[in-house]
């Protein structure tokens, strides 16, 4: 198999990689993560995510390279993370009381052959008509100024949401069984990747 490398920083990324088993390695990107102008949310979350790739592509002669980007939308407009404790405030602010999308995009490159996918899944999430109160005790967490949105569900973020409809991972930053079909388009098949595929105790 061919060796996969992960284009990202997120340690949410590489827990989700770990969770299913599949070795990798990580090599970080270094773009500056400028959202285009003139895209649609899901164009912007896609090209996000080929950038990073490339760049990464562009370091190794062979291998798998996945790039990511998670952005959240409401009403139609494009949070990325917080600058700042008051701008986290602000999206929280924003973001209580709404059903809104979490779209991850991804970007598959075979760094060998330059063979390229790109997809992108979105997941709707609705939040609680949370307080102030709430708020700027979440935010003095700390835990929203790497997360779109200025949220992490799978935290403490997790009690502002009332429900979700689509891929729970794609919220946290990986959309699993998506990233698994494209996968598979590069020979690379989660289940069936090892003859020893014991996950007893998982
Ligand atoms: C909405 C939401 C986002 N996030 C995170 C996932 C992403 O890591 C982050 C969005 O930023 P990204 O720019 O997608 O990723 P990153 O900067 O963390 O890592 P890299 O660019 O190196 O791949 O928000 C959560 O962890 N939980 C959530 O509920």
């Amino acid at each position: 198999m061919k060796e996969i490398i992960l284009a990202s920083a997120s340690p949410r990324r590489r827990e989700l990689l770990d969770a299913v088993g599949l070795p990798y390695k990580v090599q970080v990107s270094a773009i500056d993560e400028k959202i285009p102008a003139a895209m649609t949310p899901a164009d912007t979350a896609m090209n996000l995510a080929l950038q990073k790739a490339q760049n990464v592509a562009g370091k190794f002669a062979s291998g798998i390279v996945i790039g990511a980007d998670t952005i959240v939308v409401l009403n139609g407009h494009v949070l990325g993370k917080p600058k700042d404790k008051t701008d986290a405030v602000n999206m929280l602010q924003a973001l209580r009381g709404t059903t809104h999308q979490v779209i991850t995009g991804l970007a598959v490159i075979d760094a060998e052959d330059g063979k390229t996918v790109q997809a992108f899944e979105e997941t709707e999430v609705c939040f609680k008509n949370i307080s102030d109160d709430d708020i700027n005790a979440y935010v003095a967490t700390g835990e929203p100024m790497d997360k779109a949105g200025a949220y992490g569900i799978q935290g403490l973020g997790g009690l502002f949401v009332a429900g979700i409809r689509g891929c729970y991972f794609n919220v946290v930053g990986l959309p699993i069984p998506l990233l698994a079909e494209i996968l598979k388009g590069f020979g690379v098949d989660i289940l069936r990747f090892r003859k020893d595929n014991n996950r007893e105790g998982v």
